[in-house]
């Protein structure tokens, strides 16, 4: 496949090394001081910028009929206008907050433990996120896509809240250390016992090869996708 590369940071360089292991050409590199770029040399686009220039990246794959796939964080107030585009112009995208399969596997799990525990009230529970010092979004994608699961699942919770303590929500902690890659952990607290499950990334590789997964099997279809779809599971 031929690939545009949109947001050439760590997790663009990452995904460009994976993606040419697995027999892909990089065609296009986007990074903040490139405008004038055709976005159609290549079959298949993924991004990972700013959640400022995420919806005007996918917009214009989508109006370019360019397959996309966006791992950006931070810009979901437009995720709505993006399936309404995409739907329009018969286009085809993909968002995950993550794109791993370690954390799509974590994903289910936090579902099946928030149905588990919807109807014991002696358990309150938080979520925790720890990310390096450089990222411009909080709390993370994947710790939203968490907490937003638990509320479908568990009937005692309607919303979530940043860094506050609020007995009838969510709370999400955010933490920036160094370089960590990205940590999530759900935890269940009683006055007798403590359930945590948490999930550790050691680099950004499996991100990447999510995302270039993602590419390979969204080339052909049309539609607006999960990673669900792409990994066969939930
Ligand atoms: N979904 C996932 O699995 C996953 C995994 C890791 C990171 N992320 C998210 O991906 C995004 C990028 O992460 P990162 O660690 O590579 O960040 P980064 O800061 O290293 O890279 C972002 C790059 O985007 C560039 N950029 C700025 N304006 C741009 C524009 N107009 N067009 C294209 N590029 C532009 C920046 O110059 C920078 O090089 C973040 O939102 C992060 O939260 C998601
Ligand atoms: O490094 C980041 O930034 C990450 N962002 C995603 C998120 O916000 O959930 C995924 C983990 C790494």
């Amino acid at each position: 496949m031929k690939i545009a590369l949109l947001g050439y940071g760590k997790m663009g360089k990452t995904i460009e090394q994976i993606a040419i292991q697995r027999g892909h050409q990089i065609v296009l590199k986007v990074d903040k001081d490139d405008r004038d770029y055709d976005i159609t040399k290549a079959d298949v686009a993924i991004d990972f910028s700013i959640p400022s220039v995420a919806f005007s990246n996918i917009s214009n794959c989508i109006n370019n009929q360019i397959p996309v796939i966006s791992g950006t964080t931070g810009w979901l107030e437009d995720y709505n206008k993006a399936v309404t585009l995409c739907k329009e112009k018969q286009g085809a995208f993909i968002y995950a907050s993550n794109f791993s399969l370690g954390v799509n596997i974590f994903f289910e799990l936090n579902k099946t433990l928030a149905r588990m525990m919807s109807n014991l009230k002696q358990y309150k529970v938080s979520v925790e996120e720890i990310h390096h010092t450089q990222k411009l979004d909080a709390p993370s994608g994947t710790a939203i896509t968490l907490a937003n699961d638990i509320i479908k699942e568990h009937s005692n919770y309607k919303e979530w809240k940043l860094e506050e303590s609020d007995k009838d929500a969510i709370n999400i902690t955010a933490k920036r250390i160094d370089d960590v890659p990205g940590t999530h952990a759900i935890t269940y607290e009683s006055e007798v016992d403590t359930i945590t499950i948490e999930h550790v990334a050691h680099n950004r590789q499996g991100f990447a090869l999510g995302a270039v997964v993602a590419a390979e099997w969204i080339m052909g279809k049309t539609g607006v996708f999960t990673m669900n779809d792409v990994l066969n599971i939930g």
